[in-house]
């Protein structure tokens, strides 16, 4: 099934994918997220310490860092389920210190726990979630059938296994056809099956133009899902680029050499340095070479980078 378009009937059109439209024409529309030196802490503990960022319409944002980050912290304050200690988050221009009344129809989101109504089925719960938002209950056949749980929506929810939650959980986040969705770690503890649900149903939904901010640990994902990447290390916000941008900036591109070596075949992965070159152009001198490949640095590599306590003391501007 081919999901609608994330937004009420009626401003379909003039609204989202207007929007759409008119930014690849190479107009501005205002930005769906706002954050400005947004603090939290928890007692003397700052577990965040003055992020800024923006995301625009459309865009998805992955929150990436390592333990203890701040990842989590930042997500509940701009679910709105945590107040920050000082700094201001805007959804849709709309001041989150207001309250999330006036965005609450707007907004999906996926709790890192699952709280589903275990005792009932996946239908139900997402029957009372139709009830909630006002929506027809015809729009939960073709969602679960989308994630390939049509088959099991009258089981009981505690009859379903970690992913089969996830995927509820995921539906019920977007029930509602929100325009903005917040995904805490959508595919920890998945399995690749599941995964791939996931992340397919996601890349559809990005197409159709939502917006959405993750935070994950799994680098195939971030690189795959999202257009930016905030890597959050001790509450800072140390560097936020697009995947294609981090790689060519912090990563190391290198060469894998196939050669033979007396009467084996070696490998070896080389960095692209004149010394290295020399003694690849040894080799072709002496016919040794069997195959010559380059590698992409990967994100895992420049989060392992990222992670390092000095780079994450860089100034902020030297990177950003
Ligand atoms: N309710 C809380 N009370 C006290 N300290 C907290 C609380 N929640 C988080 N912290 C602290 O805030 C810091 C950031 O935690 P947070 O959960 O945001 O990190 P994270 O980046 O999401 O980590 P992970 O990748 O392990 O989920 C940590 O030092 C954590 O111990």
């Amino acid at each position: 099934m081919a999901h609608r378009r994330l937004t009420k009937p009626g401003r379909e059109t003039k609204d989202a994918l207007g929007s759409l439209r008119l930014q690849k024409q190479g107009v501005n529309m205002p930005d769906v997220v706002v954050v400005n030196n947004l603090m939290k802490k928890y007692g003397q503990r700052l577990a965040v310490a003055g992020l800024s960022f923006s995301v625009g319409p459309g865009q998805t944002l992955g929150l990436l860092g390592p333990n203890g980050a701040g990842k989590t912290t930042t997500m509940r304050m701009l679910m709105g389920l945590s107040r920050p200690s000082s700094g201001s988050i805007s959804i849709f221009g709309i001041p989150l210190a207001n309250g999330l009344k006036q965005v609450h129809s707007r907004i999906g989101v996926v709790f890192e726990k699952p709280n589903l109504m275990e005792n009932l089925s996946a239908y139900q719960n997402l029957a009372l979630s139709c009830k909630l938002y006002g929506q027809p209950l015809s729009r939960i056949q073709s969602l679960l059938e989308r994630m390939d749980l049509w088959s099991r929506a009258r089981d009981p929810v505690r009859s379903y296994s970690k992913g089969m939650r996830q995927r509820i959980l995921i539906i019920r986040a977007l029930i509602h056809e929100p325009e903005l969705l917040f995904l805490d770690e959508p595919c920890s503890g998945l399995d690749p099956v599941s995964s791939r649900i996931i992340r397919d149903y996601l890349l559809e939904l990005k197409r159709g133009g939502i917006t959405i901010i993750l935070t994950s640990h799994d680098m195939t994902e971030v690189d795959e899902l999202c257009d930016q990447i905030g890597f959050i290390n001790h509450g800072e916000l140390v560097v936020m680029a697009e995947p294609r941008e981090l790689k060519e900036r912090f990563g190391q591109s290198g060469l894998k050499v196939t050669f033979r070596q007396d009467s084996q075949i070696s490998e070896a992965v080389i960095a692209p340095t004149s010394e290295n070159l020399g003694w690849l152009a040894g080799l072709y001198a002496e016919n040794r070479v069997v195959a010559v490949h380059s590698m992409e640095a990967t994100l895992d590599e420049i989060f392992r980078k990222l992670s390092d306590s000095k780079l994450g003391q860089q100034p902020s501007d030297e990177l950003h």
